[in-house]
């Protein structure tokens, strides 16, 4: 699961800390969300080792029980200009902590196993031997339990042992109590959101299939909703005009209490879809945040798969409630749980959290479901997949939960296969399904382009790419120790990169995205943890370094870039050793978004057809499937089933 606990059961092994921002001098410590370790203040904490009261670059030394090891040169010693005795504070990085495979589990998301890149060492020998540079950077966490482990200076990439996994003896990395900062402030809350790009207004063209009984009639402006004039005002401020035709259908839909499922493409506005109108009759109602001793009531319950993706809906309900009585707050997991029970022991009507953490605090006795009148699934096909479905359903079944019916349910996705649709029909109510597009489908301001590429080429041809442009990008991989490797490669090449994945500490996967943000890096290289959800402004280019294994996070991932009318550019490397399973899907992927579709990817029975497995209709069929079409241009692509 993507959520991890505070609770100590588990400690996250040493990751690198490659590619963060080298320039020194951003202070961490204090405001940066760190708290003193000796404040015990997590009665689930692991409270482990590490001297963040005093953030002083120790290079290897924590101060709790003389851990030695852990990772000489960290980031906060080279990022306050103290560590590593200059250079490249990448290399130092590296070479002080890489080559770690990972036995914990917690994130699913790129399983570390070595991979077929790794095997047969490709990657062998590149890091070895940089270690012992850099000893002075880093704050020492102690990354020996038993007062050992100290890894300083060998860095280890190529060591093959170590990227099969076999990582039996590898010294664990002790959790750190995490309060994240407050990102936005009154003064840049409204400067969160993407511009609209010159394609905005063809989202107006593109189909709308929608099913159901008594279907509301789509808005035609936000002046025009019924939205209260303030939330009118915030979405004014937001820099929206003209709403998207999701947010057409979805804001009448939920604003007469309707259950609902949305589709449309990513980038299109999905999430001020359910916010609006939940925040509006939130706001109608004028009522409290409802307490029941110290149990948190909240009213609206929003549950997205990543950690990020919560933290960027909360920033969006902030944004749409601002200087309202509406409170929303934040809980996610591998950050303080007292923090967090301490922000909702305050009360809110609207919580965004990740299942995992939601679950314990529900567990717990922290929060209960008794007023809860919206349930969102964002990410809904994910959140109802194999890997989170028992935690949802032990959600939506829990003695307080009111049931199907009494709750307003509502679910949204660029991407929603059939069989999924079918288990998400038990947690609706004679629901509206509202699909823009053809469900599944990638936008088609993303241009994509597909290159074959060996494995063994893949690296070059990837600095090669990064060298010619100065684009802001993400590079996607499979797994977080490749997302590691690459990231600290590619610094070692003078491109500034970082990234993100299940491995990396709360903080830093959180001053990771910060930094790509800002351009102080411009390249991420990220596992699927950033593949959904994510709305990063300027992204201009996704990179699948790797190919995932689905179509649909295909989808997702490409999505990161031409969103909401602006346009992108999508480039994967496909390897046909690898890859071949997902051609077929491809093709038709690419055929969908009106992109050539290269002839050695149509070849080879590669070009067969697709499944009917990605949910373009209503599942419901009869009355409901028959679709209400509402465009009034006819699609540009004719929609296929499969
Ligand atoms: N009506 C609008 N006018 C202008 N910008 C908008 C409008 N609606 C949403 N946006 C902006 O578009 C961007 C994408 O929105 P959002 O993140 O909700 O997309 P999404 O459909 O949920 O994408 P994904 O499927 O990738 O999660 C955001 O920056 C959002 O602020």
């Amino acid at each position: 699961m993507d959520d991890d606990w505070d609770d100590g059961t588990e400690s996250t092994p040493v990751v690198s800390n490659v590619g963060v921002a080298s320039t020194g001098g951003r202070q961490f410590s204090k405001g940066r969300g760190y708290k003193p370790v000796e404040s015990n203040d997590d009665e689930w904490g692991s409270g482990g080792g590490g001297d963040y009261e005093s953030n002083r670059p120790r290079g290897g030394r924590s101060d709790r029980g003389n851990r030695r090891g852990g990772r000489g040169g960290s980031d906060f010693g080279d990022r306050r200009g103290g560590g590593g005795g200059g250079g490249n504070n990448y290399r130092e990085n590296n070479g002080n902590s890489n080559g770690w495979s990972n036995n914990h589990n917690d994130d699913e998301w790129g399983a570390s196993k070595g991979s077929d890149s790794y095997d047969g060492g490709h990657f062998e020998g590149r890091g070895r031997g940089r270690g012992g540079r850099g000893g002075g950077g880093g704050r020492g966490r102690g990354g020996g339990r038993n007062g050992e482990g100290g890894r300083n200076g060998d860095g280890d990439f190529g060591n093959r042992d170590r990227d099969r996994g076999d990582d039996k003896e590898e010294p664990q990395r002790p959790k750190e109590i995490y309060v994240p900062p407050e990102r936005t402030t009154d003064d840049n809350i409204f400067a969160t959101t993407i511009t609209s790009g010159v394609n905005f207004i063809k989202l107006d063209e593109i189909e709308v299939n929608v099913s159901g009984e008594d279907i509301p009639t789509p808005i035609t402006s936000f002046e025009s909703s019924g939205l209260r004039p303030h939330i009118l005002g915030n979405v004014l401020k937001s820099g929206y005009t003209k709403p998207t035709p999701i947010q057409k259908y979805a804001l009448p839909i939920v604003m007469k209490g309707r259950d609902l499922m949305g589709c449309a493409q990513t980038g299109s506005g999905k999430t001020a879809a359910f916010l609006l109108p939940i925040i509006n009759s939130l706001l109608a109602s004028q009522e409290p945040p409802v307490m029941e001793e110290s149990t948190c009531q909240p009213r609206c319950i929003i549950v997205s798969p990543t950690r990020e993706l919560a933290i960027q809906i909360f920033e969006q309900s902030k944004k749409f409630a601002h200087n309202s009585i509406i409170k929303t707050v934040v809980a996610y997991g591998g950050t303080s749980v007292n923090h967090q029970r301490t922000v909702l022991s305050n009360g809110c009507h609207i919580l965004v959290a990740t299942p995992g953490r939601l679950n314990d605090f529900v567990k717990r006795g922290h929060v209960n479901f008794a007023s809860c009148g919206y349930f969102v699934l964002d990410e809904a096909d994910r959140m109802l997949d194999m890997g989170f479905l028992p935690t949802v359903e032990e959600m939506l079944g829990h003695a307080t939960m009111p049931s199907t019916g009494e709750r307003q349910t509502l679910m949204f996705s660029a991407t929603f296969p059939e069989d999924i649709q079918h288990l998400a029909g038990k947690f609706l109510f004679n629901y509206i399904f509202v699909a823009v597009g053809i469900v599944g489908s990638a936008s088609t301001d993303v241009e994509q382009n597909i290159h074959q590429v060996t494995k063994f080429d893949k690296r070059e041809k990837l600095i090669a790419m990064l060298q010619k442009n100065d684009e802001k990008t993400v590079v996607f991989v499979e797994t977080k120790k490749i997302a590691d490797f690459l990231a600290t490669v590619l610094s070692e090449n003078d491109i500034k990169a970082t990234s993100i994945h299940g491995d990396r500490l709360q903080r830093e996967r959180e001053d990771a995205l910060w930094d790509f943000k800002k351009g102080i890096c411009k390249i991420l290289v990220a596992t699927g943890v950033a593949a959904r959800g994510l709305d990063i402004e300027g992204v201009q280019h996704v990179i699948n370094y790797d190919l995932p294994k689905s179509i649909d996070e295909y989808v997702h991932r490409i999505g990161r870039t031409g969103r909401v009318g602006n346009r992108g550019k999508a480039t994967s490397f496909f390897d046909s050793s690898h890859d071949t399973g997902l051609a077929s899907q491809l093709a038709v992927i690419l055929k969908q978004a009106g992109q050539e579709v290269p002839d050695w990817l149509g070849s080879a029975g590669f070009n067969s057809g697709a499944s009917d497995n990605f949910g373009g209709r209503d599942i419901r069929g009869g009355d409901f499937g028959r679709a209400q079409n509402f465009s009034t241009t006819p699609a540009e692509e004719p929609e296929e089933e499969w």
